[in-house]
């Protein structure tokens, strides 16, 4: 099955291949693409259409199509993606195709469990050096790598290679390590530690914090129980039937004034509007 790839996007045949300029949301989505492709290609599936892919990478399928379409990747219609294809093509364009080397700094509670995951591998990375501070971490033994002293970062970033730094110290430390990864090369930094880096232009960070996950959530339960204190009319109530930014009160939170919209609870994403004809559905733009 054919799954075009028109001039100007991503590719490796016909020498230098061209990578898009893509959305931080279309690349934040891509991993779960690929996640959702390679369960289906365990399964032994070839093809996928975009409604069950959408649903496994649990998006709405007129956003992945989208997505996809931006990779130069249309499916065929009626018979949507190939699977193995479309695998090739997303990690070509996350740069999957070479395992990069991890160097994880701070090797205590978080670090030793980032250390002994074996899903990194399984995605593309390879964990090559664990560095600490503190002597009594250093030496020790983790999934075949010895802890390293934090000193050592330049010369081993070096010889191996290292691409991605992961930062799990305390936050007063963070930036020092930030710092001394740049200065040894490293121009991506994933960081746990709960402050912001300044780093120089060129050098990627993307932070991971969990407690800011369940404060979103707080959030989300917050407005969940702020709606059940509502009269039931009010929940019933769209920016339709009630105009946007009507006023409403929920005395069992506190919150006074409520838009109308709050009726539509939940944080999946708005469904296109009306409903997808057969004929886009698999080929949108081609
Ligand atoms: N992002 C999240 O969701 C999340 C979850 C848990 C913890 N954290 C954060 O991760 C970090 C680590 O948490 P933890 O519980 O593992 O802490 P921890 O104290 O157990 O471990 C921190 C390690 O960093 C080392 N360290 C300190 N300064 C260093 C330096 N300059 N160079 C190298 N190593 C140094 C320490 O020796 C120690 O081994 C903290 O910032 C914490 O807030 C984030």
């Amino acid at each position: 099955m054919s799954q075009h790839r028109p001039a100007g996007t991503p590719g490796r045949a016909g020498g230098v291949p061209a990578l898009p300029d893509l959305p931080e949301a279309t690349v934040a989505r891509l991993p779960e693409y690929l996640r959702a492709l390679h369960n289906l290609a365990e399964t032994g599936d070839d093809t996928v259409s975009s409604e069950e892919l959408a649903t496994a990478a649990g998006v709405n399928s007129a956003k992945l199509r989208k997505d996809l379409s931006q990779l130069g990747s249309y499916g065929t219609r009626g018979v949507g993606y190939d699977v193995a294809l479309l695998i090739d093509q997303i990690e070509f364009v996350l740069g999957l195709t070479q395992r990069r080397a991890v160097a994880l700094v701070g090797v205590g509670n978080l670090g030793h469990a980032l250390a002994g995951y074996a899903g990194f591998a399984s995605r593309g990375f390879r964990i090559a050096a664990l560095f600490d501070a503190d002597p009594a971490q250093v030496g020790e033994e983790i999934n075949g790598l010895v802890v390293q002293h934090i000193d050592d970062l330049p010369r081993v970033a070096a010889e191996e290679s290292i691409a991605i730094g992961v930062i799990a110290t305390p936050a007063t430390a963070a930036q020092s390590v930030a710092d001394q990864l740049v200065a040894a090369g490293v121009t991506s930094i994933l960081n746990f530690a709960p402050c912001v880096l300044a780093v120089p232009d060129g050098v990627d960070v993307r932070k991971v914090d969990l407690a800011i996950e369940l404060q979103i959530l707080s959030f989300h339960e917050h407005r969940k129980s702020a709606l059940t204190g509502l009269p039931a009319g009010a929940v019933a109530s769209g920016p339709a039937a009630s105009g946007a930014g009507t006023a409403l009160t929920a005395p069992a939170t506190g919150l006074t004034a409520l838009p109308g919209g709050l009726a539509a609870t939940g944080t999946t994403e708005a469904t296109p509007a009306g409903p997808l004809r057969p004929s886009n559905a698999e080929a949108i733009g081609s």
